[in-house]
């Protein structure tokens, strides 16, 4: 998949040391899906009931893709440590073990969201609500994740530095604005933000690693965009078929 480059920017200058380059990362949070008009909204307590539903329903789509695009990117990765860490992440969606406490994984989380906002196990799961538009969003990372170099896809992720916010914005806004939905259906956001970190680690160690050069520096940053126009593109989506 041809990813968008940016415009202008000098090949030939040296590398940014790895701290600079963490700033440049770290600086394309300003595209982060945090500031799309929806979301704002959403926080704000100005959606209905149903515009939450509707959400919850469309979002489970990447939930349910979260553990595929990971998948992909540990078959493509040939080095067992990486691996190792890598694992986790599906295990984290997915679940393991007799699916108690924690071992449920985050789907079942997002599915007890569901539950307490009043979607039944069966609508979620059904994917009758997720729009056309949320679809292709969805499958266009994890088609990015199976056909890039390893390292591109977990450079991909790193929109997960920007996650934490957003997950802790809702467990301080959702009680105050939508006190209809039980406080437990909120666990998926708070699993997350430990879990978030760990990963920016370790993808952070990859791409910092591997982007060399200014050219490739650059190329980061503009997967990094892809994956943030990606995340942008669901709540256009999200917007269009839930309002
Ligand atoms: O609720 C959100 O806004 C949000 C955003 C993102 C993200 O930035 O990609 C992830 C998540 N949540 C999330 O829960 C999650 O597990 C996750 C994994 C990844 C990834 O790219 O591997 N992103 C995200």
């Amino acid at each position: 998949m041809e990813i968008a480059q940016s415009p202008c920017f000098d090949a030939s200058r040296s590398a940014w040391s790895p701290a600079e380059f963490e700033r440049q990362l770290r600086a394309k949070g300003t595209a982060y899906h945090i500031h799309h008009p929806f979301n704002v909204r959403m926080n704000q307590g100005g959606c209905t009931a149903d515009e939450i539903r509707c959400w919850v329903a469309n979002r489970f789509y990447y939930q349910l893709c979260i553990p595929r695009k990971d998948a992909a990117i540990l078959a493509n990765m040939p080095d067992r440590a990486h691996r190792r860490l890598w694992v986790e992440r599906i295990l984290d969606h997915d679940g393991y073990g007799d699916y108690q406490g924690c071992a449920a994984g985050g789907m079942e989380a997002w599915t007890q969201l569901g539950l307490a906002v009043g979607l039944s196990r069966e609508e979620l799961w059904s994917l009758q609500g997720v729009a056309p538009a949320v679809r292709f969003a969805c499958d266009a990372y994890v088609n990015f994740a199976a056909k890039a170099p390893w390292q591109e896809a977990v450079c991909s992720s790193l929109t997960e530095m920007f996650a934490p916010q957003i997950h802790k914005d809702r467990l301080a806004s959702w009680p105050l604005h939508y006190a209809w939905i039980e406080p437990e259906g909120l666990t998926y956001f708070r699993s997350r933000i430990p879990l978030a970190s760990r990963d920016v680690e370790h993808g952070l160690a990859v791409t910092i690693t591997h982007f060399t050069t200014r050219q490739a520096q650059h190329r980061a940053l503009d997967i990094l965009q892809f994956k943030l126009d990606i995340l942008w593109s669901m709540l256009d989506g999200i917007e269009k078929a839930c309002v």
